[in-house]
């Protein structure tokens, strides 16, 4: 990778890491549920149920999204999780309907128990929720450095295309408007989302 850019990302991670940090535990709980509120509006235009829909358990200061998980599962939407394997920096994806069936993961994330089975079929996917610590107006993300989701998705659109199909699940984001940023350093790897939800509604 471009050494330039990689010292640039590392610079603004640190940079959004603080500033997250100054949220407090309040506003961030009041920010989440607005949050929330957006994506359930959205999702809701997409379809009444049955949606595979795939989101991300909350990490650190992320915004708390269990309140939109919450409201997927009672709408019998089907909630896919990441579960991620350190040695190879894969992620699979494991269909999730309770919080009982998550486990400790690596980095102090809760994943997915891997006793679950598998979940494959990534053609279906109608939505897809990219965390990260930062984007910007381009929909550029910046993630915790580990390639994670670039990754993920050149996996997704290989399975798509074996199968001569279209990888049409719509790539959304969600973050703190504190979150946003002139402009995320970005390579030719990076993927973009289309739209983008703050606490203070849809941004793109
Ligand atoms: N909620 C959520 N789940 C996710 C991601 C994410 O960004 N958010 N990921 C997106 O890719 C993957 C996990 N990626 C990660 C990559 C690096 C680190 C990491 O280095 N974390 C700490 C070190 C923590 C520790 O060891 O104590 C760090 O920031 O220094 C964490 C997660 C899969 N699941
Ligand atoms: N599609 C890919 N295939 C192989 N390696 C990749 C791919 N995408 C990114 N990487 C590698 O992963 C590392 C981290 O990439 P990057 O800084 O873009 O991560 P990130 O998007 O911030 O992290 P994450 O997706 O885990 O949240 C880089 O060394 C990059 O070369």
């Amino acid at each position: 990778m471009n050494e330039q850019i990689a010292v640039r990302k590392n610079q603004l991670r640190k940079q959004l890491q603080e500033t997250i940090g100054q949220l407090d535990n309040s506003r961030r709980e009041r920010f989440s549920r607005e949050i929330c509120r957006h994506l359930i509006e959205f999702t809701s235009q997409l379809g009444e149920s049955g949606l595979h829909l795939f989101m991300y358990w909350p990490y650190r200061q992320e915004v708390n999204l269990i309140p939109y998980m919450e409201w997927a599962w009672s709408r019998n939407h089907i909630v896919l999780l990441p579960r991620t394997e350190p040695q190879t920096l894969e992620m699979m994806l494991h269909a999730v309907s309770s919080e009982n069936q998550l486990v400790p993961g690596p980095w102090g994330l809760r994943e997915p128990s891997p006793n679950l089975a598998e979940w494959t079929s990534l053609d279906r996917l109608n939505l897809i929720l990219f965390p990260g610590l930062g984007f910007d107006h381009a929909g550029r993300r910046l993630g915790y450095g580990k390639g994670f989701y670039d990754r993920w998705w050149d996996k997704y659109v290989s399975y798509c295309k074996e199968r001569g199909k279209k990888p049409n699940a719509i790539s959304v984001a969600a973050a703190f408007r504190c979150q946003i940023v002139d402009e995320v350093p970005s390579e030719k790897h990076d993927t973009r989302v289309s739209h983008l939800w703050t606490e203070l509604g849809q941004l793109f």
